[in-house]
């Protein structure tokens, strides 16, 4: 998968087809009874609405001449009633259609959700976050107008357009057929902009995408450009990214609206044409109200036109936002479930390497043939210079990753051939940095088991050493934090986390140790947590505390992608080799906090 950043354009992986129309309409399809009335009302409205000159002639061409002053109020009271049933059936198309499109917008978005939830991590390594979300909030926005009152306007155009031409054929047929001759110069037009007008638009969803990567970005790392006093340099920056939003837009629009332009002029030019030709004859072969009538429908007839003319510009744009919305709704998750994967069985918590080669980019070894084992309830530390691949390897446990060469196996079983939400189940997984949800810190522990009672919430934070801080704080177990807890200290962080592995109850638990300093008191706390976190579990330990590596059943020192020694503390301190050296290191003794 190609690596993107926020100023290069994304390449597209699947160009607009069709079908990619025909799957959109398919949104519309569970409000299909909806979209019926509004069309129904809409024919209705356009009836009435086009009645008027027709009404206009009959009292130029017959009740005025002939003093027909009842006809003519008759005539008045059904103009009256056209003009309120117009009001009124827009006004309930108006509602409907806003159902609909919010409706069909919610769908799209639940599916895009669905499926992000799918995705696996390299999906998220290959793209700024905020690529992703400009798809799932911008471009699904620009689609509610095209589906809700583009494709009823659509509908209720053709057919005024065809009432219309019905109306101009009854006044006169030699006039309507010279009111078309404009026809084939705007088909000419149309066909000249439509590739120019597709390359921009898909050029500003690039551009629009781009610039929501950066703010995205500069939102998350506020702290660190604040802190390095980068905003001008950040400025210069999103200027020069907003700047080529801009541009992009000022060209899409330059050449989308060449076509409304294009049709009122055609339309002027062939009005006048027809008041020429029909001012000459008037008297011969028509009358004053029908010449007045026909180009009351003329301009009638445009309006439509240019409406169609507006909604092929939508459905142009839209194209450009259609392709990348299913691009990530058919995006095939990396990691799937074999078609014969079993359901892991409760584990016991063995777990083997067995010649394991694996490198996030297709040519790239970065585990290099690494081979271990490791019983059930065993604690392995993962010890190495950083980048050395440690992470790497216990992301592979959990098969967030699948390996290139090489088995990984749990329990004897070969983890490509489970079912993976029965392999995780049964994984705890803490980072360094754990993630806290906003919402109360009861939701952020009871996320690791949603079924579990308040109860059992407050059993695993007490046996972690969370309790005590957790019952100081005013709503004690209610307090709301922040997204990324920010209202917390790193240590209560750690703590909370602490507490959600434990209520998920793992088979195996994979940790990646903070390294941040933190205050004696909290430091005592998370050595005890985690001491009855590993309690009868097999451990996968990212260490950086001397405390945790030195009562490790197992070192594996990891350099380059490959492990260089294994064994105890007492062991490796013995042979005076790499680990060795790496304990007495300067910065090595620092980062272990001894
Ligand atoms: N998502 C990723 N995509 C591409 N390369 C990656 C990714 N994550 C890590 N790497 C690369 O893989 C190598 C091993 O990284 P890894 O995170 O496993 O190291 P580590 O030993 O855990 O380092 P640290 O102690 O600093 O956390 C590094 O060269 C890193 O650049």
């Amino acid at each position: 998968m190609a690596r993107n950043k926020f100023d290069v354009d994304e390449e597209l992986e699947s160009p607009f087809r069709l079908v990619h129309f025909k799957r959109l309409l398919g949104y519309l399809t569970p409000h299909k009874k909806q979209m019926i009335l509004t069309v129904f009302l809409m024919l209705m409205a356009s009836g009435a609405n086009l009645i008027g000159p027709y009404l206009i002639k009959l009292a130029i061409d017959e009740k005025i001449p002939g003093n027909d002053m009842l006809g003519l109020a008759m005539l008045a009271g059904i103009y009256l009633i056209a003009i309120i049933v117009t009001g009124l059936c827009m006004k309930y198309r108006i509602r409907i259609m806003s159902q609909v499109g919010q409706g069909v917008i919610q769908h799209i978005r639940e599916d895009l959700f669905t499926q992000l939830q799918k995705l696996s991590f390299s999906y998220y390594d290959s793209r700024p976050h905020g690529k992703i979300l400009v798809r799932v909030v911008n471009y699904v926005n620009s689609l509610s107008d095209l589906l809700s009152n583009g494709i009823i306007n659509l509908i209720t155009d053709l057919f005024s357009l065809t009432v219309i031409v019905g109306f101009m054929i009854v006044i006169d047929v030699k006039l309507t057929l010279m009111a078309m001759a404009g026809f084939p110069i705007l088909a000419i037009i149309i066909f000249v902009i439509k590739n120019a007008q597709r390359r921009a638009w898909q050029d500003l969803s690039n551009k629009q995408s781009n610039m929501n990567a950066y703010i995205h970005e500069s939102i998350n790392g506020i702290k660190v450009t604040q802190a390095f006093i980068r905003e001008e340099e950040n400025k210069k920056i999103f200027n020069e990214v907003a700047g080529s939003y801009r541009s992009s837009w000022m060209k899409a629009v330059r050449i989308q609206f060449l076509l409304s332009p294009s049709i009122e002029n055609i339309s002027a030019l062939t009005v006048s044409f027809i008041y020429v030709i029909g001012i000459s004859s008037i008297g011969e072969e028509i009358t004053v109200g029908s010449l007045i009538a026909f180009v009351g429908y003329m301009w009638m007839f445009w309006m439509p036109l240019a409406n169609i003319g507006n909604f092929y510009n939508a459905i142009i744009n839209a194209m450009a936002y259609l392709e990348r919305i299913f691009e990530t709704i058919d995006e095939k998750p990396a990691m799937i479930n074999d078609p014969h994967a079993v359901i892991l069985p409760t584990i016991k918590g063995k777990v083997e390497f067995e010649d394991v080669v694996f490198g996030y980019e297709r040519e790239e070894k970065i585990l290099d043939h690494i081979h271990f084992k490791v019983n059930p309830g065993d604690t392995i530390a993962l010890v190495g210079a950083t980048g050395s691949g440690k992470t790497t390897i216990v992301s592979l446990i959990s098969r967030f990753y699948d390996v290139k060469r090489g088995q990984i196996k749990i329990d004897g079983i070969d983890i490509k051939t489970v079912n993976i939400p029965s392999l995780r189940k049964q994984m705890g997984i803490m980072l360094q940095d754990p993630f806290i949800f906003s919402g109360t810190i009861m939701d952020n522990i009871r996320y690791g088991r949603l079924d579990a009672t308040d109860e059992e919430v407050i059993k695993a934070a007490k046996a972690v050493q969370a309790h005590t801080f957790i019952s100081r704080m005013k709503d004690g177990y209610q307090t709301e934090v922040n997204e990324r807890g920010t209202r917390l200290s790193s240590g209560q962080r750690q703590l909370i986390s602490f507490a959600r592995v434990l209520l998920a109850n793992p088979r195996v638990l994979i940790l990646d140790e903070a390294t941040s300093s933190i205050d004696t008191e909290t430091e005592l706390a998370l050595q005890k947590g985690l001491e009855n976190l590993l309690l009868g579990r097999t451990s996968f330990i990212i260490a950086h505390r001397l405390s945790t590596i030195q009562k490790a059943t197992k070192i594996l020192f990891i350099e380059k992608g490959r492990i260089l020694e294994e064994g105890t503390h007492e062991e490796l301190t013995k042979k005076k080799g790499h680990y060795w050296k790496l304990c007495n290191s300067q910065s090595y003794s620092l980062e272990i906090g001894s």
